[in-house]
């Protein structure tokens, strides 16, 4: 009964599944419970509370999923770490703004990601979108989260010479996520049920022999979110700074969600027969909901995370997918020390091998044709290299109609990739 509240049915689905499938997304995702208050640890001097922090990015994830929840999906969201640096250290730290002026434009850019919902702009954005930069956008997923897990496990760390290189993986945390990428491999090849959830468990018991993991307590209690919550500063809300930077909050947001919600559900096949994605609508507002009301508690823009490909990887398809990780969220304002002791090294692996799993839709891809070829080699090659989802979807939009220009080809072109690649231009040398 309450199960059928988040679109779960009996005859297609298995709860058991789904439950696993919330508690792998929820393991491989609540690293941001550390994380984020670590990103934003600069800003204490200039009163920004950073033990608040922790309690405000565990009940935005809690919110945030539970939303998506109620949208009867199985996506988690939580602050995204790329939102969370352009927040601290672009907009406070490089453009010297103060964080309550952020905090605003974070409130105000969740508003108008709500009101272009009402305007029907955002649906015809979505259908403008190309096949192939779709299956493009799940390809550069794919290897934007292997990097982030080859960089969460310290197998790939920074390198002042090539910018990065291969970490020492003879020994520690490197080793120990090369045993789980192994472990995880074999259970999946072997078809394990929960085989995701089982290897970050055994990596982490590994982990212990090996002084990687480390469990010193089990419970805590969350500090308040009072000296963060509705600080807003509203005195420069028209001002043509507050005005640039909700426009690149927005297009971070909606093209970082987009790109997940697209590169997920086009891998795991979760699209309809004519290719379009069932209840994207909807899960793009349940996103810009969770940023309004997360920007309320105090946080930077939440966004669906690219980790719950690994859910989704693990068999999740519903919303009690996403209601288990919000549950967990809640309960790790209180658990934290015990969730934060498994080891990124037991984590990572699963953003390595789901990014493997995500690499193989690259076959749907024509690679004879150059009018395709390039403009998803394009999107896949810099979302890993710039770090970014959404900066790999602008380009591989301005490559597509480019190339088709070049050649003559405008009739290829919908009168919206015109409009996007001209406004995603414009957003390259304006902002
Ligand atoms: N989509 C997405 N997923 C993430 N996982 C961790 N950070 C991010 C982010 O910024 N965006």
């Amino acid at each position: 009964m309450i199960a059928s509240l988040f679109g779960f049915d009996s005859k297609q689905h298995r709860l058991q599944t789904e439950i696993l499938a919330g508690l792998t997304t929820f393991l491989t995702m609540v690293y941001v419970l550390a994380v984020i208050p670590s990103l934003f640890k600069p800003l204490a001097t200039q009163g920004m509370d950073n033990p608040a922090i922790f309690t405000v990015t565990a009940l935005t994830s809690a919110l945030g999923t539970f939303i998506m929840a109620l949208a009867k999906r199985p996506f988690a969201q939580a602050p995204g770490i790329g939102c969370a640096s352009f927040f601290v250290f672009t907009v406070c730290l490089s453009l010297g703004y103060d964080w309550r002026f952020a905090l605003t434009g974070v409130l105000v850019e969740g508003i108008i990601f709500i009101l272009i919902s009402l305007t029907g702009i955002r649906q015809k954005i979505v259908e403008a979108i190309p096949r192939v930069l779709r299956q493009a956008i799940s390809v550069g997923i794919g290897f934007f989260i292997a990097f982030l897990g080859l960089k969460n496990a310290g197998i790939v760390v920074p390198s002042d010479a090539t910018l990065i290189c291969l970490g020492d993986i003879t020994h520690g945390q490197a080793l120990l996520a090369i045993i789980g990428i192994i472990i995880m491999e074999v259970l999946l090849m072997k078809n394990v049920t929960g085989g995701i959830l089982i290897s970050i468990i055994i990596t982490t018991i590994i982990g212990i022999p090996m002084g990687v993991t480390h469990i010193h307590d089990f419970f805590c209690t969350p500090p308040s979110i009072a000296p963060i919550a509705m600080h807003f500063d509203f005195s420069k809300l028209m001002s043509v700074d507050m005005i640039i930077l909700v426009f690149t909050l927005l297009f971070m947001d909606l093209f970082d969600t987009l790109g997940t919600l697209v590169g997920v559900c086009e891998n795991a096949g979760m699209v309809n027969k004519d290719g379009s994605i069932p209840k994207l609508e909807t899960m793009l507002t349940a996103d810009a909901v969770a940023t309004t009301l997360g920007a309320c508690l105090g946080s930077s823009t939440t966004t669906t995370f690219v980790e719950s490909a690994s859910g989704v990887g693990a068999g999740g398809r519903t919303g009690v997918t996403s209601l288990f990780v919000s549950i967990c969220f809640l309960l790790s304002l209180f658990l934290s020390p015990f969730f934060l002791s498994i080891p990124s090294a037991a984590t990572a692996p699963v953003l390595v091998i789901v990014g493997y799993m995500m690499m193989k839709t690259m076959v749907h891809i024509d690679l004879n044709d150059k009018f395709n070829a390039f403009p998803a080699f394009i999107t896949i090659i810099v979302m890993p290299l710039t770090f970014s989802i959404s900066n790999g979807i602008l380009m591989g939009f301005i490559s597509y109609v480019s190339i088709r220009v070049i050649y003559g080809k405008y009739r290829e072109i919908s009168p919206m990739m015109y409009v996007l690649a001209v406004i995603f231009i414009l957003k390259f040398i304006l902002l």
